[in-house]
Order: C-alpha cells, then structure tokens, then sequence
C-alpha cells in the first residue's frame, strides 16, 4: 500500500492513494468516437477564458473535453479532471472528527477543488462492504453513490477527497461530470475559501440502521446527527400516528464519531406530559423513566450545542441550499443528458420495510373499522352489500397505493439525497393518482356508512355503534356527524 510522505507517521490509517477511480468489478467505459462531444471554443490570446472557460458548451453540460478532438488542443482548460488540476490542500487532525482537509491556498468560489477517487463498485457490493466495514468496527464511511446502480468506495483505495468532513454549513458541494464517457464526482468550492480553512461539504448522509452519529460541524443550523435529514432517519426516529399530530422519538443511542461509547449528552427534549404540560428535558432523564410521558419529540428549537470549531475557520454561506444545476441539452451535436447531481456518502444497509425498535412497523399505528359488523347491523342486505363493496375497493386501493409506494421508493429516495427539484413528473403523477384513489376510496365508503346508518331504524344504530365502540373503531366519530 502507498501512502503520500505527509501521511506517514502520525498520519491516519493506511490507504491506497489514486488519482483515478479504479473499476474491479467492470472495465472502464470506452468512449465511442460518435460520443464524443466537441465544443466550438476558438482560442483568443487576448482571451484565455475563451480556450473552453465558462462560456464552453461542453463546460455547460458539465462533460470534459477530450483530448484530440477539442479545437482549442493543449489549451483546453475544460480536462481539470483527467489532468488532476486540483487545488492545494494539505490533511490536519480535526478535534471529535478524525482527520480534514485544508485548503493550502486560497480557493475561488466554483473551483474545482479535488475529484473524490475511489473504486468504483456496484451498488450491491456497496451495501455488502458497507455491512462488512461495520462488522469490521470501522466507524467512518467513505462510501459515496455514483448513480442509481453504483458507488464509489475510497474506504482503501482513494484521492485526498476522503479525508473531507461533512458540515451542514458547507463551503464546497458535489458536482458529477462525464469525462470520457463515466460519471465522475468532483469537490468544488460554493465560495471563496480562504486558505488554511478546514474543506467541508454537506454529505447528505443516508442513513439506514445501527449508530447514529452525532454531527460535530458546528454549524449554527448543524442537524444533530449524520443523515439526519435521510428517510431512513427520520422514519426510525419519528413514530408517526395517524390521526394524530403528535410523534415521539425512542431512546436513540448516540455516538460521537470519536468515541466508542453511546452518550446522551446535550441532546434536549420536549416533553409532554398526560397532564399536556410542557416541559424541556435532558435525554437522560427520559431514558431513566418514560413512564409519565405520553410525547417525547427532539427539540428543533435548541439543536444539540457543540463547541465551535476553534481550529479551523468555517466561513458562513448565504444561506441558499444546494445548488442544483439543470438538465442541459447539448444541440449542436449528439449529446446524452446529463444530470449534474449531488453525491451523497452513506453507510448501506439492505432495506425492508420501515421497523422501529418496538418491533412495530409504520402502518401498526392505523385503525381499522370492522366493516362487516357494522354492515351486519344494518337494516338492508342490500345497505351490508354496498358497505362491503366500498370496503373492499378501499383495500385494493391501499394495496395499490402500498405497491406503488415500494416501486418508487428508490426514485424518491434518490431525489430527497440529490435535492432535486422535483421528482420526475411520471412518478410523482403515479403517486397523486393512486393517493386520490385511495383517498376516494375511503370516502366512499365512510359516506355510506353514515348514509346508510343514518337510514337505519334508531335501534339497530345504537346496536351498531355499541359493537363498533367495543372494537375502538372510528365509528366514534359519528357521533359527532348525528
Ligand atoms: C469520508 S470520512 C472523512 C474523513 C475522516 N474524518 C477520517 O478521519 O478519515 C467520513 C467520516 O468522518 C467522520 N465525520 C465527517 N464529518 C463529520 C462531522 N461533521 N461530525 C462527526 N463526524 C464526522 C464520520 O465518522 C464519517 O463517517
């Protein structure tokens, strides 16, 4: 294994390091002549930005120019990938996060700072490895994805790209480009960084099981925890009930990316307690007695309080989230679209369906009227019959609502991680068209009930609605419609 001079010593844990993405599991993508988009740049002296700057149409799709083909020759300024036109920066150990990268120089806002190498694995063996790291002890991820079916792994064999931490107040993002016909991911600076100051950019961290991590990037606007704002989060720390506007929050072990030992530290909540008095709490408290509580929900108001990080300068963005570049089409010649998307670093773990810790799965907490008891109670076959008929077409459309759920899953998963802007218009048409349904559905079918009960004679009802308060059905709230 190589290892760069300046990380030998007291330097972090050996790697391998590359320049180039390196490909195990396939060979490296030959791009065909017929690909190969050529821009129109003409050199100017006068002009060095004209010798493919900002204004390049192949900059403009985020794809490089490749060698031979572009008329602006050595001078292409558009092949910082292939030519490693890095900036300068230089490791240093961070205090609770490991090591970090620095800026050695000063850095321009939109520069390309660094392209995060690694190998280049399928997303199948990125969930494996990940799982296997885990087993392993190794704590900090170095898995970022690539597209839909793969992911770059610079765990043991990466640019110093790996060694950049998260903040959620980033001073650098992920851009994807096509250089020579594969994706590659490149770091480049939101804004101006001043040399000496600590590279950081927001990880949109997945998280899918086991520690959750506790972010130290001190951002006033921190979000408590690595992928916190990730589904899989937020499903296993939310327990959402229907009908119900209140959540709570199970007792989280918590890690500091340092330490070994789940701590509770900091962490605030708020508490409601049966008496629906309000209270502000410390974790710990609760994790001693839970008893007396009905609600425990994570304070938003009071974010976990680190201490700033004194070693380094994190200068302030404006503020804007992510930005996102469109879909660019390419006219002039035969260019693929190409999505410049943000990459995100995950630890993988193979998903099922939402479980929380209590064994429950997310649609436990629904209620569920007993139909054909309350149709039996009716005066008519023919009222049970339409009851029964409404039920039934409700199911389906929850079944229906339920499969599409898992289908696109994956699709809604990828645009919450690359903050797109919207998720594609097939999909979210899909969904909206099945959520009517479903929505229709039981409408209908509460709209009979009430219209065919309201018709009953007044002692069936009562038999009716003291079989369905019996079973804790829904029907209660009739009694309020009458
Ligand atoms: C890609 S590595 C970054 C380099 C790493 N610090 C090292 O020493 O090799 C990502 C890991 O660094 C740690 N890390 C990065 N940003 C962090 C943050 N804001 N708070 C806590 N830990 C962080 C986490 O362990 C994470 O899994």
């Amino acid at each position: 294994m190589s290892v760069r001079p300046e990380q030998q010593g007291e330097g972090p844990p050996p790697y391998k390091y590359i320049e180039r993405n390196e490909f195990s599991y396939r060979k490296h993508k030959k791009q065909k002549e017929e690909d190969i988009a050529i821009c129109v740049c003409q050199y100017d002296p006068k002009d060095p930005d004209s010798a493919c700057g900002e204004q390049c149409l192949n900059v403009l799709t985020s794809t490089e120019c490749t060698p031979g083909y572009c008329p602006c020759g050595d001078l292409c300024k558009n092949q910082r990938f292939q030519k490693c036109k890095y900036a300068r920066s230089r490791l240093f150990k961070t205090e609770g996060r490991g090591w970090g990268l620095l800026a050695d120089e000063n850095i321009k806002a939109g520069q390309f700072v660094i392209e995060y190498c690694g190998e280049v694995i399928s997303c199948k063996e990125a969930k494996r490895r990940s799982q296997s790291y885990e087993v392993e002890g190794l704590k900090d991820a170095f898995i970022i994805s690539l597209n839909t079916f793969e992911s770059i792994d610079a765990t043991k064999k990466g640019s110093l790209a790996r060694f950049i931490n998260h903040s959620c107040q980033p001073n650098c993002e992920t851009r994807k480009w096509n250089v020579l016909g594969e994706v590659r991911v490149g770091i480049f600076a939101k804004q101006d960084i001043l040399s000496g100051t600590e590279l950081a950019y927001d990880y949109n961290f997945e998280w899918y099981g086991g520690a959750k991590v506790r972010c130290l990037c001190g951002a006033t606007c921190c979000s408590g925890f690595l992928g916190a704002k990730s589904r899989g989060f937020q499903e296993a720390t939310y327990l959402w009930e229907d009908d119900d506007d209140r959540y709570s929050v199970e007792n989280v072990p918590l890690y500091d990316s340092e330490d070994d030992e789940p701590t509770s530290k900091f962490l605030k909540a708020i508490v409601v307690s049966k008496d629906n008095t309000v209270a502000e709490r410390e974790i710990e408290d609760l994790m001693r007695s839970t008893d007396d509580l009905e609600t425990v929900m994570l304070s938003e108001a009071k974010p976990i309080s680190v201490p700033p990080l004194n070693s380094v300068q994190m200068e302030l963005n404006d503020g804007n989230s992510e930005k996102q570049v469109d879909i660019s089409f390419f006219p002039q010649v035969a260019q693929k679209k190409f999505t410049q998307k943000s990459s995100t670093i995950s630890r993988i773990r193979i998903k099922g369906s939402p479980q929380y810790s209590n064994g429950k799965s997310k649609n436990h907490a629904r209620k569920q009227l007993n139909v054909r008891l309350i149709g039996e109670r009716l005066s008519s076959k023919e009222a049970c019959d339409e009851l029964l008929a409404y039920e039934e077409v409700k199911n389906s459309a929850s079944v229906q609502l339920n499969n599409l759920y898992d289908e696109i899953r994956p699709a809604i998963e990828e645009h919450e991680r690359d903050s797109q802007d919207s998720v594609s218009t097939t999909v979210a048409e899909k969904w909206i068209q099945a959520s009517c349904c479903k929505l229709k559905a039981e409408f209908d079918l509460y709209a009979s009930i009430i219209e065919n009960i309201s018709c009953t004679p007044r002692r069936a009802r009562d038999d009716a609605m003291t079989e369905a308060e019996g079973t804790g059905n829904d029907i209660k709230y009739l009694e309020n419609g009458h």
